[in-house]
């Protein structure tokens, strides 16, 4: 057990209907591949390979698991009625994209899982959890509740633990999670600043907003996830997206910047006001200095940091400098490329890269940081937590072949109503549950829908 607060990563594992939908309008990457057949098996694979490779450096390494998909309780809400396999077959006749979303395995992006808030920042020193709601997408709004349940499943001692629900799911409190949420801070165990990263505020038509893609998170959402985390104005600072940047194609903040200890690594058109999110931090930040990483349009132009999602990257420290855990996209753009090395020659916090092939989530839009949620752990923490979801070598090899077992190597829209698609993702998360000391978190289980 380690002596002093680690950061923990929490990545989603990719679950069985792993699909193009092209659900996500302001997303290039979703709706470039709309309709493209997916590989459920090798995505899943492939998110198992980073999360084990970086558990072999030393770094802890969580799981999150899949959600039950198509998800048949919210299609019976919106009044298909029946066996389920009827259910599924008056689906894809009469709303075919209904079905499409109810199938989205996007709960595998977990930097959208959650806002985390770790001890040290927080009034009564628990690490606190509010699912997002996620309600700028449809796919994605039916996730909160069984996040919420493997959370607490997870993180269940309340002595450590406080969990609160998703915020009202309306435009106006959209929440995407720790996908707009980044921490800087000294040693990890030191009080930290948070930085929520809004791309609109909700309440004030006058104030500045993207014209062409949507905003998913709000201020008062940001505003109400540091009230419920009892974070003083000392712990937590509110930024705007640059909306030009959202309308660009940066749905989220991560696809912009990230951050870890007291590097800021951000494109200089994140923000709309640079220099005051910057002062904002300095101003609060105690212990340490705050070291911004800056890239340059000149160095990396916009569009190619959205194609090669060079900052949807983990930072990651290590005994010798910062890791930057790169996804192979940012091999193949010749600007992102130079500036990697560039970057690592520079001398700076950065000093070393490691690409990681994520394809399949990539075409979705979810790089190495989406698919991760970071939960900053005191060692007695660690300690309390329901350790059964934590990567070792024998758990990655029973996921391997658990997902070998149980996962097609082709998926397209068509075989979304196959009702033996529906049998096959319960019996495999059943398992998983199993696998994992989760008990029963999904609808399936509780009997429910
Ligand atoms: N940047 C972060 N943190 N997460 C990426 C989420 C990608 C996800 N894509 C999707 O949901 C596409 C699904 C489809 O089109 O089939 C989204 O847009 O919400």
């Amino acid at each position: 057990m380690p002596e002093h607060a680690v950061e923990a990563n929490f990545d989603g594992l990719v679950g069985p209907t792993h699909n193009y939908a092209g659900l996500s309008w302001g997303n290039v990457a979703s709706r470039s591949n709309v309709h493209a057949q997916s590989n459920p098996r090798e995505a899943a694979l492939q998110g198992l390979a980073k999360m084990k490779r970086l558990a072999d450096r030393g770094y802890v390494q969580g799981i999150l698991p899949p959600h039950e998909r198509p998800h048949l309780p919210t299609l019976r809400r919106l009044g298909f009625s029946g066996p389920d396999a009827a259910v599924l077959a008056t689906v894809a006749g009469q709303a075919p994209e209904l079905l499409a979303a109810v199938s989205s395995a996007s709960a595998m992006w977990t930097a959208n899982a959650a806002t985390v808030s770790p001890s040290a920042d927080t009034a009564d020193h628990r690490v606190h959890f509010t699912p997002a709601n996620l309600s700028a997408k449809f796919h994605r709004s039916i996730e909160p509740a069984v996040t919420g349940r493997a959370l607490k499943a997870i993180f269940g001692d309340e002595a450590y633990f406080a969990h609160h629900p998703a915020l009202p799911s309306v435009s106006q409190f959209g929440d995407e999670g720790a996908a707009n949420h980044t921490r800087l801070c000294g040693s990890y165990g030191d009080p930290g600043v948070e930085l929520f990263v809004y791309g609109q505020v909700a309440f004030n038509e006058d104030a500045p907003a993207p014209c062409r893609f949507p905003a998913r998170q709000t201020l008062e959402a940001s505003r109400a996830v540091a009230r419920l985390h009892g974070l003083s104005d000392r712990h937590a600072v509110f930024a705007q997206q640059n909306p030009d940047a959202i309308d660009a194609g940066v749905f989220h903040n991560d696809v912009i910047a990230v951050g870890n200890g007291n590097t800021l690594f951000y494109h200089e058109l994140a923000f709309l006001d640079e220099a005051r999110v910057l002062a904002d931090i300095r101003n609060r930040l105690t212990g340490t200095e705050l070291i911004p990483v800056r890239v340059g349009s000149d160095d990396v132009p916009l569009a190619d940091a959205v194609a090669s999602y060079l900052f949807n990257s983990q930072l990651l420290a290590s005994d010798t400098g910062m890791l930057l855990a790169v996804p192979g996209e940012c091999r193949e753009i010749p600007s992102v490329s130079a500036y990697l090395d560039r970057l690592v020659a520079s001398g700076g916090p950065i000093s070393a890269v490691e690409v990681f092939d994520v394809k399949q989530s990539m075409r979705n839009g979810g790089g190495p940081a989406c698919l991760r949620l970071r939960v900053v752990l005191q060692p007695d923490e660690l300690a309390a937590m329901h350790r059964g979801v934590l990567l070792t070598d024998a758990l990655y090899q029973r996921l391997t072949t658990w997902v070998e077992a149980h996962y097609r190597d082709r998926l397209s829209q068509d075989d979304l109503a196959d009702p033996l698609l529906l049998d096959e993702v319960r019996a495999a998360l059943d398992e998983l549950t199993g696998i994992l000391g989760l008990g029963s978190i999904y609808d399936f289980q509780l009997g429910a829908g």
